[in-house]
């Protein structure tokens, strides 16, 4: 297969590059940029250099469609659905990593990214690429919208709940903390090392463009459920989210049949873990993985969740590939067998 990637120089580019270097159905990559890098791509990245090599091209609708099979966009929202544009959807496998396909409401498209969307009708020729729990219809799929990394760790981590019907209409509070490289690669005041050292930061209270992406497919699991509480963090560390989700039980529930109902919904699943003690991120760094565990408190009737991923892999490109292998009818996994690095 020849894929193509666009926005190959940006952080989640550059790990589609890595991780699909060293998948066995991918023969040929190209790179896009949409501005001045014209050299080979490890010139600019030579950690690459043993992996792979390619001058990075302009983007050319027609020309950069013809040339592969997939397409995959790892540039920011507003810039994906520009640059797709008129591309024939239909016909052309695509996988976008931005947030421009993923909700399905304009207005609300418009009031959490502030922004218009140059073909927002396009948006329902696309399937939400959150692979364990669509992976039917990704199957049938040419056109996805990679989840945001949030979304990944938090809805893995409380479907199985909605799924049972044991959540209280409207209990869900998702404090979620992530590492610096979920920002991207363009420097500025708040990613800059003197404000992310030895510091933590909340941000985007009730504000962030994960909360109507989190609830609509919430909405799709358990339909009595109309909103949650999310709160994101900053976190010193380069990789990593941890989603700590609240959720308030209809009744009281044992751990065992927590971890039993956990394990049967991810049964099928490679790449969720159900643990038994609480996960950290470096349990899943560098890896497709998401890690969870659930404990029930009879005091307060909650059950607190713990869901870990690393917000390139699992949270980005790796869930990109993983959903390109639904759209091959190749098993999730195929080139994607990394165990976590640790320490
Ligand atoms: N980082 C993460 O953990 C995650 C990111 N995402 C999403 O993936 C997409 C890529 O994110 P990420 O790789 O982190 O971002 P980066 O900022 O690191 O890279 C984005 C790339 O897009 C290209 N680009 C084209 N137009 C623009 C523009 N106007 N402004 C900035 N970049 C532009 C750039 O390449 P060039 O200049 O060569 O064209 C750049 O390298 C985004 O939509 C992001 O929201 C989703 C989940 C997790
Ligand atoms: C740490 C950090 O800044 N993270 C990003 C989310 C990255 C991501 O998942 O992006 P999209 O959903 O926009 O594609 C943020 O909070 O906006």
């Amino acid at each position: 297969m020849k894929v193509g990637i666009i926005g190959a120089t940006g952080y989640g580019g550059l790990e589609l590059v890595r991780l699909l270097s060293m998948h066995p159905e991918i023969s040929v990559m190209n790179f896009y940029s949409t501005s001045d890098y014209t050299e080979d791509l490890t010139t600019y990245y030579p950690h690459l250099s043993t992996s792979t090599s390619g001058a990075i091209k302009k983007w050319n609708k027609n020309k950069s469609v013809s040339e592969n099979d997939i397409l995959f966009f790892a540039t920011p929202h507003g810039v994906s659905s520009e640059l797709m544009g008129e591309i024939d959807f239909s016909k052309t496998k695509l996988i976008d990593l931005s947030g421009d396909f993923r909700l399905k409401k304009e207005e609300t498209y418009q009031k959490w990214y502030k922004q218009s969307h140059p073909c927002f009708s396009k948006t329902n020729q696309f399937t939400y690429g959150l692979s364990e729990l669509n992976r039917e219809a990704i199957k049938q799929s040419n056109n996805i919208a990679n989840p945001g990394c949030y979304p990944t760790a938090t809805l893995l981590g409380v479907a199985p709940l909605l799924k049972a019907g044991i959540v209280q209409k409207n209990s869900i509070i998702v404090d979620a903390k992530s590492g610096i490289s979920g920002a991207g690669k363009t420097a500025n005041q708040t990613t800059q090392f003197m404000n992310r050292n030895e510091n933590l930061t909340a941000y985007k209270i009730t504000e962030h463009q994960h909360i109507p992406e989190i609830e609509q497919f919430i909405g799709t699991i358990d339909s009595s459920q109309d909103f949650i509480t999310f709160t994101p963090h900053l976190v010193p560390m380069t990789r990593g989210i941890l989603s700590t989700i609240y959720a308030t039980s209809t009744r009281e529930i044992s751990n065992e049949e927590l971890k039993e109902m956990y394990n049967q919904s991810y049964d099928d699943s490679y790449f969720v873990r159900v643990r038994d003690g609480v996960p950290c991120t470096k349990d899943v760094y560098g890896s497709n993985f998401c890690d969870l565990y659930a404990t029930y408190d009879k005091r307060t009737n909650r059950i607190t969740i713990v869901s870990v991923i690393d917000n390139l892999v699992k949270g980005a490109a790796g869930q990109a590939i993983q959903n390109m292998n639904l759209m091959l009818g190749l098993p999730d996994e195929t080139g994607l067998q990394f165990t976590p690095i640790f320490p």
